[in-house]
């Protein structure tokens, strides 16, 4: 068979596989998805072993230990939530959520418009981060302030694309400053070369010199993303993260590995553990 046959047919098979994950999208329920995740066990504030609580401890320590801060941060499949801005907000002027689901897009406007009727409440995410940054707890309803007037837009994404965000995005020039991702890439995949690839076009929003705070899921094969609604997950493990970043020309800064106890696996994912990564483009 001839190279260009090859070719043709590895692109067609690509295609197929990112069509099937679109159409696994279609039934995403946010609500149910964040009842799965964002609530006890997984978000148990009493608990330093909960996962939420660890998630928040890692991006509060990469956005105050000074290298990271000013001008344009960019969250990378925000999904219907909130808390991986909480402490880039407190740095950052200019904050762009993304998300591919307009379902999504609508949650977040919801609580961005403090209607008070997003799926969640997001206070005892708030109170947490006010307390890691030595604030007392009633400085939530400032957070929250401080958060709605610095998102800027509420933007549709899709790192399949070379170009993720729309054209009329307002980002400038050189790229963001800053980009926060949380269990996108791998839950976007279906297989590590896409999420290779996924990871080249999210970079190319980032501008030399700036940071890359990534959390992901290892050795994940599925997740729930709502009753019913079964969504593949490339499986990925330490050493393939450090492996793409490093293909993708990143410096590693941190990578910080949470194993999920028992009690923290409640049949919502097959997901072991999880990883948190601060690296930098050179
Ligand atoms: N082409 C596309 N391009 C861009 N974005 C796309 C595309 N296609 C779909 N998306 C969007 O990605 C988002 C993925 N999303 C769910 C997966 C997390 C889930 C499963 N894995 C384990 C695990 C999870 C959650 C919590 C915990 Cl603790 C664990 Cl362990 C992350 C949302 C948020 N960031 C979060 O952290 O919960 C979703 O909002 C899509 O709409």
């Amino acid at each position: 068979m001839d190279q260009k046959v090859k070719t043709e047919r590895k692109e067609s098979e690509q295609k197929k596989g990112m069509e099937a994950m679109v159409a696994c999208y279609q039934g995403f329920d946010p609500a149910a998805y964040l009842q799965y995740n964002y609530t006890p066990p997984r978000a148990d504030f009493d608990r330093p072993d909960s996962i939420v609580p660890w998630k928040l401890g890692c991006l509060h320590r990469a956005f105050t230990e000074g290298d990271v801060g000013g001008g344009v941060l960019v969250d990378v499949g925000s999904g219907p939530t909130i808390y991986q801005v909480l402490s880039g907000c407190e740095v950052f002027d200019k904050l762009f959520l993304t998300d591919f689901l307009e379902v999504n897009r609508q949650e977040l406007r919801r609580w961005l418009g403090g209607e008070g009727c997003s799926s969640l409440d997001w206070t005892p995410y708030l109170k947490h981060v006010c307390k890691l940054e030595g604030r007392r707890p009633s400085a939530w309803s400032e957070k929250a302030a401080r958060l709605r007037s610095v998102v800027s837009d509420v933007l549709s994404i899709d790192v399949h694309r070379p170009n993720p965000l729309p054209l009329d995005a307002q980002l400038p020039a050189a790229g963001a400053d800053c980009l926060v991702s949380s269990f996108c890439l791998e839950s976007v995949s279906p297989d590590l070369a896409s999420f290779d690839r996924a990871l080249g076009h999210i970079g190319s929003l980032l501008r030399p010199g700036g940071h890359l705070l990534l959390i992901g899921a290892l050795g994940e094969s599925y997740y729930m993303g709502g009753p019913g609604v079964r969504i593949p997950v490339v499986p990925l493990d330490e050493a393939q993260v450090c492996a793409s970043l490093k293909a993708s020309g990143y410096t590693l800064v941190r990578l910080e590995v949470y194993t999920l106890p028992q009690d923290m696996r409640v049949g919502v994912d097959d997901v072991t553990g999880v990883f948190f990564v601060k690296a930098r483009k050179p």
